[in-house]
């Protein structure tokens, strides 16, 4: 399918925690925004007001990326809708039930920063997607996101607390629960994504390395606090997506 954009158009990503909203005017992303899941039923003419931002147009073509099937058959009610499927993406070698956000970050970052490259998506899960010079899917790896290892700790056990991630990296040798629980989760993730990182580069050392998602920000800062200069090939951008959904 081909996906021709009016002047004015709406692109939404349906992740598993939040809804992802891009307004395109001209070419040129105008603004975006998150939202909660809205789960009244939609009305197939007029996009609910209580997702956009005041001034956005309510009967704009909407173009959907999901990976949260309830989720993609309620926006289906739109008459205005087209919905984004793996097959609609260009980069070889894709697996038919891959996540649809996946496969357009990493396209996103392909178009705009060049291939080959790796995306670590830092959403309700943390995925690495990486795609050679050729554009060719090679491979990634999916875990639980930062705030579901937090979540999980805290409600599968119940002497562990939930604890809120802290904007810094916490003390690595914790002598209490709260603090043991920061270092034990940020100082593996943040070791584990270095090791992928690091095996990346030994088959594609010019590839681009750029994360995205909810917690994308927060986790570049701790990397810059743990070892700035191994990470200076670190880039962040929040909207890879809206980048591959543009240039489809
Ligand atoms: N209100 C919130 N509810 C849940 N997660 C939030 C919230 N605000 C920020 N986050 C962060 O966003 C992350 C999820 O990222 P996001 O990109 O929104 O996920 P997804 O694309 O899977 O919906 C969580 O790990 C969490 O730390
Ligand atoms: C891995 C994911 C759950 C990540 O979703 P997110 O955290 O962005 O909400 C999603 O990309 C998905 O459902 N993928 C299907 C399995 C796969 O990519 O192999
Ligand atoms: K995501």
């Amino acid at each position: 399918m081909t996906f021709t954009k009016s002047i004015e158009w709406l692109a939404l990503v349906i992740g598993n925690s939040h809804l992802h909203w891009g307004y395109f005017k001209n070419g040129f992303l105008h603004s975006c925004w998150d939202t909660h899941y809205y789960n009244k039923p939609i009305n197939n003419l007029i996009l609910p007001s209580e997702v956009l931002l005041a001034n956005i147009p309510n009967t704009l073509p909407l173009i959907v990326a999901s990976v949260v099937p309830e989720q993609t058959a309620m926006w289906r009610e739109y008459s205005n809708v087209n919905i984004i499927e793996i097959s609609d993406i260009p980069i070889n070698n894709l697996y038919f039930n891959m996540g649809i956000d996946r496969a357009l970050a990493v396209f996103g970052a392909g178009i705009t920063y060049s291939f080959p490259c790796l995306v670590i998506d830092a959403g309700t899960a943390l995925t690495f997607t990486g795609v050679d010079q050729h554009s060719t899917f090679i491979g990634g790896a999916i875990l639980p996101g930062l705030k579901l290892q937090f979540d999980s700790l805290s409600n599968k056990i119940q002497t562990l607390p939930n604890v809120d991630f802290p904007k810094r990296l916490p003390c690595q040798w914790s002598g209490n629960t709260m603090e043991a629980i920061k270092s034990g989760i940020i100082y593996t993730i943040v070791s584990g994504i270095k090791t992928f990182i690091d095996n990346w580069l030994i088959s594609y050392p010019r590839s681009h390395i750029i994360l995205t998602g909810g917690d994308s920000i927060i986790l570049y800062n701790y990397f810059i606090e743990t070892d700035s200069n191994n990470f200076r090939k670190l880039k962040v951008d929040r909207n890879l997506i809206f980048w591959g959904i543009k240039s489809i």
